[in-house]
């Protein structure tokens, strides 16, 4: 696993808990101005996810760990891309890029993460997609 030191994100919840892992795949971005990235290829992505919140669950939890890493590893690992629901060849705005992955990674960890009744949040998604390219996500919305 790649370690490394990730953007921070200012907030004042009384814990935070970050979460690496990393997934292969393959993908294509579906226009003629993406040069070569048109043309199926694959990456090992590198993730981060920030979550925050103030209240334990009844294991004393934020979040399981493991939870996080499998919502996108089991869905993503392997796969490719542009096949997944979350993604379009039609829409720039679901071209599977990674702004728009690291976009649906959020979204699909805080669907999840509306579903606990400690009610923690996803501050950030630091995506990392070559050695040299990455995204950081952060939802406008998320409370501070
Ligand atoms: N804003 C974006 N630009 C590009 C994306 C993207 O998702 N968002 N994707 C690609 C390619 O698909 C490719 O995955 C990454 O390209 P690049 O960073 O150029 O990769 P290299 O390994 O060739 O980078 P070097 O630093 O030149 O070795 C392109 N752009
Ligand atoms: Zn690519």
């Amino acid at each position: 696993m790649m370690q490394q030191i990730y953007p921070v994100t200012a907030h004042s919840y009384a814990y935070e808990l970050n979460k690496d892992f990393h997934f292969s795949a393959a993908h294509y971005v579906p226009h003629e101005d993406a040069g070569i990235c048109q043309y199926m290829h694959g990456h090992t992505y590198y993730a981060n996810i920030t979550i925050a919140g103030d209240e334990l669950d009844h294991t004393g939890f934020l979040v399981n760990f493991r939870t996080i890493k499998e919502l996108i590893q089991k869905r993503f690992d392997h796969g490719v891309m542009n096949k997944d629901s979350a993604f379009s060849d039609i829409h720039a705005t679901a071209f599977p890029t990674t702004e728009v992955i690291a976009r649906v990674t959020y979204e699909i960890v805080q669907d999840y993460l509306n579903t606990l009744l400690n009610q923690p949040v996803c501050l950030q998604v630091f995506l990392r997609e070559t050695p040299t390219s990455y995204c950081v996500y952060r939802p406008k919305e998320a409370k501070k």
